[in-house]
């Protein structure tokens, strides 16, 4: 759904990302960037959700360049990245806050959103005082209301354990297939990724350094020399 060809991003003389060229996003599977840090594993999901202009190359989505697109206009061409936050109303509990977000984007289904993100036993509790496991997911649920076509989450398992990382990439999978929608994930949790991605990616140094099936980049000299040798 995505095409990236020779992406640069600079943050003033220094290129965040150079040369990148990758295609990404296919309905139905779950792809992960991994990279060592200031990988530019951020900065490239900022700019293909328009918060980073890129210096160089193009972003194809759906075919058409996008290079130039808002930030708004993307999310309305069904491109939608996780909130980051999780309580973007306070006070308000876990209901209010997917009932507020459902009503303004037309959500027709948000029962299976809920019931996706095993969610229904915790819909009554405020969700800033949720457990932080259940606030990652509402996260991805907000995400995911209004019937994107693909959905990026940027480390979506910062500060959860690895067997809450695993569960919440389940659940991403599992949604991923029942909505046909492609999701695109930054993670560290270098074992969640591999055992529960379709696609993974990695990036070095703002380069890219390969893409293929988890097999294929546990397999990569290249990979294990820059990264898995060190990180895994
Ligand atoms: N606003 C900025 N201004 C200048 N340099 C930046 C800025 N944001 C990021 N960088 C630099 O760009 C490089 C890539 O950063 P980025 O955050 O994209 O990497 P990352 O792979 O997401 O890292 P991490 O795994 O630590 O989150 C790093 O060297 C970082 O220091």
């Amino acid at each position: 759904m995505i095409r990236v060809e020779n992406l640069t991003v600079a943050y003033g003389a220094f290129k965040a990302l150079t040369d990148i060229s990758v295609d990404l996003g296919r309905r139905g599977q779950v792809h992960s960037i991994i990279g060592p840090n200031g990988a530019g594993k951020s900065t490239f999901m900022d700019a293909i959700v328009g918060k980073r202009r890129p210096s160089a190359g193009r972003i194809f989505y759906k075919d058409r360049d996008i290079s130039g697109d808002s930030i708004q206009r993307r999310r309305k061409d069904g491109m939608a990245r996780s909130f980051q936050k999780t309580s973007i109303f306070p006070g308000l509990t876990i209901l209010e806050q997917l009932d507020l977000v459902a009503a303004h984007l037309n959500e027709p289904d948000l029962g299976a959103i809920i019931d996706t993100m095993d969610l229904r036993e915790v819909l009554h509790l405020e969700a800033a005082r949720a457990a932080y496991g259940v606030q990652r997911r509402v996260d991805v649920a907000l995400g995911l209301i209004g019937m994107p076509d693909i959905l990026l989450l940027d480390e979506p398992g910062a500060g959860l354990s690895a067997e809450e990382t695993a569960n919440l990439f389940r659940h991403l999978r599992k949604l991923a297939a029942e909505r046909d929608i492609a999701a695109v994930v930054v993670e560290h949790d270098v074992e969640a990724v591999f055992a529960l991605s379709d696609v993974v990616t990695v990036l070095d140094l703002g380069r890219h350094l390969a893409t293929g099936t988890p097999a294929e980049i546990r397999a990569n000299p290249q990979v294990v020399a820059a990264y898995l040798g060190t990180a895994a």
